[in-house]
C-alpha cells in the first residue's frame, strides 16, 4: 500500500471519534495501513498536537473494538497525528495547511499521495473541494482522493449541483462516496455468496425467486438529530441510499452462468436503469409512509415523533417507508422487491429475505398439507447470519411436514466495523464498495417523484405505535401479490390487522 497523508476535515466531530479513529487504529494493528503515513486532523477547536493525540487516544479507549493495550503500538500510531485549526471557509488557512502537509511529507520521506476525508456537514463539501484545488493542496505528484460522507444532496437537483462542483476539483475516479451499508461485511459477502455457490447462483433469478424483502428496522428514534431528520425523513436518510444499495447489490449479483459482466458497480447501475419508475399519481399504490407514535420499546415507554425535542407537533416527516419495486430486466421481471425501513420499530434488524417459488405439491402421502416456501434470510445486523429454511418430515411427529432452518452465524463483536473495510479499500484505491455518481444520480431520479408526491401530500401518512412493525398498510403492498412480510428469521408472519387512521396535514 502506498505511503500517504490522510487529511481529515471534521476531526473533532462525532463520526471521527466514534468510527474513524478506531477504524484507522484497527487497520494499523492489523498492518493494513501504509508503513509510513501522516495524519492531519482539522477542525476549528484550538488543539495542540499533544492535545489532539490525547483526544484520539480517548476515542480509542471508548470506541475501538480493540482497546489499546500495547503501549509502543499506540505511541507509534499516535505519533503520526498532527492537528491544524482551520475554518473551512478560510482560504489563506489552506495555504498554511499545504505547508504543514509538505513539511510532514518531507520529514517522513513519503510521496505526495493525499487522501481528503470530508467528515463535516454537507453544506461544506463544495467549498472544501474548491479550496483544496485553489490552494494547491490538490496538485500532487502522487495520487489524490476525496472521501465524502452522506448525505450526497437533498434531492436530484442539489445532488447534481454538488457533483458538478466536486467535479471541478476531483475526477470521478478520485471521489469515494461513502455508504456505510456497503462496508458491512455481510453486504461485501453477497456477491461471493452467490457466485461461489453454484447451488445458490442457479436459483438467483425470476425462474425460482418469488419475491425479495429488504428490511432495515431500528429501535432508536430520532435522538438528537431532529434538525437534520425533519427535512430528511426516512426516504432520504435510509431509503435513497442504504436501502437502494441493498436492492442493487441483491439484484446485481448473479452467477457467472447468468452474466459475463463481473464488475459489480456496472451491474448495479444496470439494475437502477431497469427500475420501473413510479409516477407521482401512482405513488400511493406502491409506497407507504408512516410516522411513529407513542408506544413501548422493549417494555420501556417511548414518545411519539411529534413529542420528540425539536420536532413540530404537526410534523409530516416520514419515519417509516415501505415500497414495492419492479426491475424490468430478463433476470428479475415479475419479481417484486419489497423494501421497508423505520425508526422505533419492534427490533433492530437489517436483513434480506429471498422467498423462493412454491414447489410441486407434496407427493409423499401428506395430502394437502401446506409447506412453507423455502427462504434464504441474509441477516446483516445486529448479528451476521445466513439461514436457509427447508421443509422436512418429522418422524417424531407422525411424519408431519415441518420447516427446519440451516443456519450459519457470526457474532457481530468479532467482525471489523464497516468503516475499517471501507477505509482500507480507499487507501488501496479500490472503489468497488463506494457509490459511483451514476448510482447516486439514478437513485435520486427514482426517488425524486416520490419526494414530490410526499411534498404534495399525495400519500397518507400512517401513524404506527413505537415498538411495532410499522403501519399495517405496509402489509397490503405484499398481499396484492399473495405474499406477506417475513418478520424475523424464524418466519413469523405479520400480526392481525389493526384499523388505521392517517395524519392530516394542517
Ligand atoms: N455521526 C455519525 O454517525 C454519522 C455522520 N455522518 C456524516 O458525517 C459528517 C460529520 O458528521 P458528525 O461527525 O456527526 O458531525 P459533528 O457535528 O459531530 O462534527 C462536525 C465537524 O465539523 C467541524 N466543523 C463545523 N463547522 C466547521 C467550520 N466552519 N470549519 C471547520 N470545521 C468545521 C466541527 O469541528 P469544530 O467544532 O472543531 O469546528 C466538527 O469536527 C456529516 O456529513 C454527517 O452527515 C454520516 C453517517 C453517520
Ligand atoms: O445512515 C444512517 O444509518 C443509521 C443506521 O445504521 P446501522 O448501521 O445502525 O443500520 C441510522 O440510524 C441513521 O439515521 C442514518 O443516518
Amino acid at each position: 500500500m502506498d505511503a500517504a497523508t490522510f487529511i481529515l476535515f471534521g476531526s473533532t466531530g462525532d463520526l471521527a471519534k466514534r468510527k474513524l479513529f478506531p477504524a484507522l487504529y484497527n487497520l494499523f494493528l492489523e498492518q493494513k495501513m501504509p508503513q509510513h503515513f501522516s495524519f492531519i486532523g482539522l477542525g476549528r477547536k484550538p488543539f495542540t498536537d499533544a492535545e489532539f493525540q490525547s483526544y484520539v487516544e480517548q476515542s480509542l479507549n471508548t470506541f475501538s473494538r480493540r482497546k489499546p493495550s500495547d503501549h509502543s503500538a499506540l505511541k507509534a500510531f499516535l505519533g503520526c497525528f498532527r492537528y491544524y485549526a482551520l475554518d473551512v471557509n478560510d482560504k489563506a488557512g489552506y495555504v498554511e495547511l499545504l505547508k504543514l502537509v509538505q513539511k510532514r511529507e518531507q520529514e517522513l520521506g513519503i510521496p505526495e499521495n493525499r487522501m481528503f476525508y470530508l467528515s463535516v456537514a454537507p453544506e461544506f463539501f463544495d467549498v472544501i473541494a474548491s479550496n483544496i484545488k485553489e490552494s494547491g493542496l490538490g496538485d500532487t505528484a502522487g495520487w489524490k482522493r476525496l472521501i465524502i460522507e452522506k448525505p450526497f444532496g437533498h434531492d436530484l437537483k442539489s445532488a447534481r449541483a454538488l457533483n458538478a462542483e466536486l467535479s471541478k476539483s476531483f475526477e470521478e475516479e478520485e471521489i469515494y462516496r461513502i455508504d456505510h451499508y456497503l462496508g458491512k461485511p455481510m453486504v461485501q459477502n453477497l456477491e461471493t455468496l452467490v457466485s461461489a455457490n453454484p447451488v445458490l447462483g442457479a436459483l438467483w433469478s425470476n425462474r425460482h425467486i418469488a419475491n425479495v424483502q429488504i428490511t432495515a428496522s431500528e429501535t432508536v428514534g430520532v435522538e438528537e438529530r431532529a434538525g437534520y431528520y425533519n427535512s430528511a425523513g426516512a426516504i432520504r436518510d435510509m431509503f435513497q441510499n442504504h436501502l437502494l444499495q441493498l436492492l442493487m447489490m441483491t439484484a446485481a449479483i448473479s452467477s457467472p452462468m447468468q452474466s459475463a459482466e463481473r464488475n459489480i458497480r456496472k451491474q448495479k447501475i444496470g439494475v437502477l436503469r431497469a427500475l420501473r419508475p413510479i409516477s407521482k399519481e401512482d405513488a400511493a399504490h406502491h409506497i407507504i409512509r408512516g410516522q411513529y407514535g407513542a408506544g413501548a420499546i422493549q417494555e420501556k415507554p417511548a414518545v411519539g415523533y411529534r413529542e420528540e425535542p425539536g420536532v413540530d407537533a404537526a410534523s409530516m416527516t416520514d419515519t417509516f417507508v415501505a415500497a414495492r419495486l419492479w426491475i424490468d430486466n430478463s433476470l428479475w421481471q415479475d419479481v417484486p422487491f419489497y423494501i421497508r425501513t423505520g425508526k422505533r420499530m419492534k427490533d433492530k434488524s437489517t436483513r434480506i429475505v429471498i422467498e423462493f417459488k412454491a414447489g410441486i405439491k407434496e407427493p409423499y402421502g401428506s395430502g394437502e398439507q401446506p409447506t412453507e416456501p423455502n427462504r434464504l434470510t441474509i441477516q446483516i445486523n445486529p448479528d451476521e447470519k445466513i439461514t436457509l429454511q427447508l421443509n422436512q418430515k418429522n418422524a417424531l411427529n407422525n411424519g408431519q411436514l415441518e420447516p427446519v432452518n440451516m443456519e450459519f452465524s457470526m457474532p457481530a463483536n468479532q467482525l471489523p466495523d464497516g468503516y475499517e473495510l471501507l477505509l482500507f479499500d480507499a487507501l488501496r484505491g479500490d472503489a468497488t464498495f463506494f457509490a459511483h455518481w451514476e448510482e447516486v444520480e439514478l437513485a435520486w431520479e427514482w426517488v425524486q417523484l416520490v419526494l414530490e408526491a410526499f411534498q404534495e401530500n399525495r400519500l397518507p401518512l400512517y401513524p404506527y405505535p413505537s415498538g411495532s412493525y410499522g403501519p399495517d398498510a405496509a402489509d397490503a403492498l405484499l398481499e396484492e401479490q399473495g405474499f406477506h412480510w417475513w418478520q424475523n428469521e424464524s418466519g413469523h408472519k405479520a400480526g392481525s390487522r389493526r384499523s388505521e387512521k392517517v395524519y392530516q396535514q394542517v
